[in-house]
């Protein structure tokens, strides 16, 4: 008998098989703010972020704090209409979650709804832990996100790497080991210096996802566009670039507007004729 593990079941990576992969093999997650991109992505990666970062990506902001609740659940619905195996989360954008951990649940369950994801992710450490675990005791599985927290990039006086001095590398440990005990299933680590990674990758229980955390984390996130070249000129040092798809763009569109003012475009290929009746 089968039953339990009927043919046709289609394999699905589960916040649970997430948070199981602690020191196995690394964790693969990408970015996608779009439903061709997540097809794109979904066949080669275990978990899908629609990240925040859309507002400098896709709106082209300068910081993220610009982004809304109903921009990350459309966002949300495109990548989730596309997404058929990877494990799908969705950022709650800054201020949908700090004042209470009812407003946190209050919108992080509009996203759960409206886009069909399998969890939320928010940014903070100690402050954050109440709230990590109102939502994962009511249904709701959390992604947490310490160090270099770009929402508070105000408070933090920049983008900057964390964790250098003595005091500040203990509170990030601090933070991360309280939003692992509050419940999250898994916690990226941003911006920090490589022994903190280290330290805070073997102290807590669930995996950690590094960005700018050195290769010594469970896993490892970038933003899709910054290393398919779709993005910016000038990258953080974290970021490798795996292909130029703007200098493709760029020679691709240079061509179309050739060809236009040439009338090379549309050829015969490309135009409709009325043979036999027409249309
Ligand atoms: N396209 C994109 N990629 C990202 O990785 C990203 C976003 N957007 N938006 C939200 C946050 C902001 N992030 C950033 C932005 C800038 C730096 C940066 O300039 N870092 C400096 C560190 C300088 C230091 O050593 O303190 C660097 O040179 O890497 C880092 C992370 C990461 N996230
Ligand atoms: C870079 C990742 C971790 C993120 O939070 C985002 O893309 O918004
Ligand atoms: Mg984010």
């Amino acid at each position: 008998m089968s039953a339990s593990q009927p043919a046709n079941r289609r394999e699905v990576i589960t916040t649970r098989d997430i948070r199981n992969r602690k020191g196995g093999t690394p964790i693969v997650c990408l970015t996608a703010y779009t439903a061709p991109m997540a097809r794109l992505l979904d066949p080669h990666v275990d978990l899908i972020l629609v990240g925040d970062s859309l507002g400098n990506v896709v709106y082209g902001m300068e910081t993220t704090l610009g982004v809304t609740l109903d921009m990350m659940i459309a966002h949300g619905a495109g990548v989730m209409r596309k997404a058929r195996r990877a494990c799908v989360v969705v950022d709650l954008p800054f201020g949908s979650y700090q004042e209470s951990p009812q407003q946190a649940f209050r919108n992080a369950a509009r996203v759960m709804t409206e886009t069909g994801c399998r969890a939320v992710k928010l940014e903070g450490g100690s402050e954050m832990a109440e709230t990590i675990s109102f939502l994962t005791a009511r249904g709701i599985p959390v992604l947490a996100h310490v160090g270099l927290t770009p929402q508070a990039v105000n408070a933090m006086g920049g983008f900057r790497t964390q964790g250098r001095s003595g005091p500040d590398a203990e509170r990030i440990l601090r933070d991360a080991s309280a939003v692992a005990e509050a419940g999250a299933f898994a916690v990226v680590v941003e911006g920090v210096v490589e022994h903190l990674a280290r330290e805070i990758t073997s102290r807590i229980e669930v995996p950690t996802i590094g960005i700018g955390a050195s290769a010594a984390c469970d896993g490892q996130i970038l933003v899709s566009e910054d290393l398919l070249g779709l993005y910016g000129e000038h990258l953080p040092k974290f970021v490798k670039r795996y292909a130029n798809l703007g200098e493709e763009i760029d020679r691709a569109v240079a061509n179309f507007a050739d060809d236009v003012r040439a009338r090379r475009f549309p050829d015969e290929a490309h135009v409709f004729k009325a043979v036999g009746g027409g249309r």
